[in-house]
């Protein structure tokens, strides 16, 4: 593929407004933009990880050091001709998943550029459009995250997600329910704030028709999620303790979740997320695409991995109006119908990156060339 240069931009974006989970409270966000040119294109991708290690252990500063001190020199110095040989070039280095993520997403887009195909059929998706849900955070009363959900019910998004911890859990939920009625695609996502001493609680959640709990145990854990399953009707869907195909393949053999969200971030890429697709589709497990709070570049990989056929459940990727002022890409993501994005149908990533409004949040860039590694 002939990779020219490398160039990673560090960008500083404010949110709309803070957004709030059990495992912290955010204002905006510090991330690392990544290009990879090569032949006259230019590939462009983004790392998901926070400032802080609370979500998963990675960072937004673990992810820079990663790239510049091993992932770049790396690819530099290999021949790469398909975007795979990126995800197996990257094997030998444990986990830094999001950091792996970011450059072969790059790469992807570079590849797909290259060829004049979009990267949702480079993957080999083949939806021309996608049904997308929101995820609204822990707000300070029940009538504000109400507020929230009427006006993205109005917007026509197609799965209410709510953040839930103990002690804010049964109280929005029920209000949801009581106000807008058990039709709205509702579900609860806990990142992993309960014990298995807290069962009872979850048990409560069974009352309320929801589509699924997501993460309500440990970050890391399997094992009593297969317990819990086993006691609640309503399906667990597991996040953060899927970082791989061979995560999903245990969790499902196990009975830990009936759903996988995938983040193409957590799980090390494209190319590891179409594996867990794949898997999933074979063993009849839903998925859908989770979300990373990302600028448009991020979202736009999302919305070509939403494409493959197994995504059949409304993912967190929302409009760019959800989360940004402006965002920096052209055009912006917008709902073309309530609810509904469109799959680009132009190469890549099908949205063109906005330099002019990169420069606005850009704090530092850093560029990589094969002859100086
Ligand atoms: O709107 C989005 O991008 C999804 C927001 C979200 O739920 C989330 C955001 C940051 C970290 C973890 C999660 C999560 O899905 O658990
Ligand atoms: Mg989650």
């Amino acid at each position: 593929m002939n990779i020219e240069r490398i160039e990673l931009q560090h960008l500083q974006m404010p949110y709309l407004t803070p957004f709030e989970a059990s495992f912290g409270r955010m204002d905006g966000r510090r991330f690392v933009l990544v290009s990879v040119y090569g032949e006259g294109a230019v590939g462009h991708a983004e790392s998901v990880a926070m400032e802080g290690p609370y979500y998963i252990e990675e960072t937004n500063e673990t992810v820079s050091y990663m790239l510049r001190a091993y992932l770049i020199p790396l690819l530099l110095r290999s021949q790469v001709n398909r975007p795979e040989d990126v995800s197996a070039l990257f094997e030998p280095i444990r986990r830094h998943n999001m950091a792996k993520a970011a450059l072969e997403g790059a790469v992807w887009d570079l590849y797909a550029k290259q060829k004049g195909v979009s990267l949702a059929a480079a993957l080999g998706g083949r939806k021309e459009e996608i049904e997308v849900g929101v995820s609204i955070g822990i707000e300070p009363t029940v009538d504000e995250v109400l507020e929230k959900v009427e006006r993205f019910l109005e917007e026509g998004y197609k799965k209410i997600k709510v953040k839930i911890k103990p002690g804010f859990d049964l109280q929005p939920i029920e209000a949801i329910r009581k106000r807008f009625g058990d039709e709205v695609p509702l579900m609860a996502d806990a990142n992993s704030a309960y014990r298995m001493d807290q069962m009872d609680r979850l048990k409560e959640l069974d009352h309320f028709q929801l589509m699924m709990i997501e993460q309500p145990l440990a970050h890391d854990d399997i094992v009593d999620h297969a317990q819990l399953q086993k006691q609640l009707r309503t399906p667990i869907c597991l996040d953060e303790s899927i970082h791989s195909a061979e995560d999903a393949r245990k969790a499902i053999e196990l009975g830990s979740c009936r759903i996988i969200n995938i983040k193409i971030g957590r799980v090390g890429g494209l190319t590891e997320s179409r594996k867990i697709h794949d898997l999933c589709e074979e063993r009849q497990i839903p998925v859908w695409c989770g979300g990373m709070f990302e600028s448009g570049v991020g979202r736009a990989h999302n919305i070509a991995v939403t494409s493959l056929p197994n995504f059949t459940l409304p993912g967190d990727t929302s409009a760019s109006n959800r989360y940004w002022q402006e965002d920096i890409v052209s055009p912006e993501v917008k709902l073309a119908r309530p609810g509904i994005l469109q799959v680009p149908a132009g190469p890549g990533i099908g949205y063109e990156l906005d330099q002019r409004r990169v420069d606005k949040f850009l704090i530092k860039k850093e560029i990589f060339r094969p002859n100086e590694m």
